[in-house]
């Protein structure tokens, strides 16, 4: 399968601080890719690269197997994205208003609109918000409108900078349930980045496990979980006292059942 997006010798530099350094990294079509890795690892710069919103200092980034021009993609390809993150970022006036901007940005017309925008309230169960304005939402109700406004685009990638990081326990668990289930019925392909070893590991299908600007593993979820190489251990170490199974060869999944997700 040819890789929607591909890197190629990818360097970042900020004040001759190197930041990332990534010789060959791809997303594939429809694939949900979590990038997971400590604090200043470069993260949120990789998913920045990715999707156009910086520019490497070198190297090649390619979309569908085409050479973008550095830190001048074309709108109409920056239109095929999607970003969500954790702060929702939503405008003041209603929550339909905010779901609706992709689409009028777009001119598409207003019957078109409506009928969309009641689609993906009812998608992500916030219909019964359609007139509420946004700053009168909970955590939870905000994620999900951003959420909404990120995929009524029908995006050909969805980028994620740890949307559900800020929410509480029990509203991270119910909208995850609910994001995971419209993903897997869309098929979009969705780029992640996350803290969080639970939310990875519920979401994502391919890991990369990021140290030091340097993806240092990647491949399908279960298996660099499973069997991370040395450098991933001393970072997946970190998550033992949560997830004592995982220095075992069974990824903890009692642990996920007991925490009300079902895998
Ligand atoms: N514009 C910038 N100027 C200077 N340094 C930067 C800039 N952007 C990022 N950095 C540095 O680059 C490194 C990687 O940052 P980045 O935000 O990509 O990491 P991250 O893995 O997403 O971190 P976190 O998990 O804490 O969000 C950090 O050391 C950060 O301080």
């Amino acid at each position: 399968m040819n890789p929607l997006i591909e890197l190629e010798n990818i360097t970042y530099k900020k004040q001759d601080k190197s930041i990332l350094q990534i010789p060959e990294f791809q997303v594939y079509p429809g694939e949900f890719l979590g990038i997971i890795g400590p604090n200043g690892a470069g993260k949120s710069t990789l998913l920045k690269l990715m999707s156009f919103l910086d520019k490497q200092t070198s190297g090649n980034i390619l979309y569908r197997s085409k050479l973008v021009p550095p830190g001048n993609a074309p709108l109409d390809l920056r239109r095929k994205f999607s970003i969500a993150l954790q702060q929702s970022l939503l405008l003041d006036g209603t929550v339909f208003q905010n779901i609706a901007l992709g689409l009028k940005i777009r001119k598409i017309p207003r019957k078109t609109i409506k009928e969309k925008v009641e689609l993906w309230m009812d998608r992500f169960q916030i219909s019964h918000l359609a007139k509420k304005n946004t700053a009168t939402l909970s955590g939870g109700e905000a994620q999900r409108v951003n959420l909404a406004r990120a995929m009524i685009v029908e995006p050909e990638i969805l980028f994620l900078d740890e949307p559900f990081s800020a929410l509480d326990f029990p509203t991270k668990i119910k909208l995850m349930e609910d994001f995971k289930a419209i993903m897997e019925g869309t098929g979009t392909t969705a780029v992640f980045v996350s803290h969080d070893l639970m939310e990875i590991h519920f979401l994502t299908n391919r890991l990369a496990i990021t140290i030091n600007g340097e993806v240092q593993q990647s491949g399908p979820t279960k298996r660099v979980l499973q069997h991370p190489n040395a450098a991933a251990s001393s970072f997946l170490n970190k998550w033992k006292k949560f997830y004592p199974e995982l220095s075992s060869s069974q990824f903890p999944e009692s642990k996920l059942k007991t925490a009300g997700i079902n895998l």
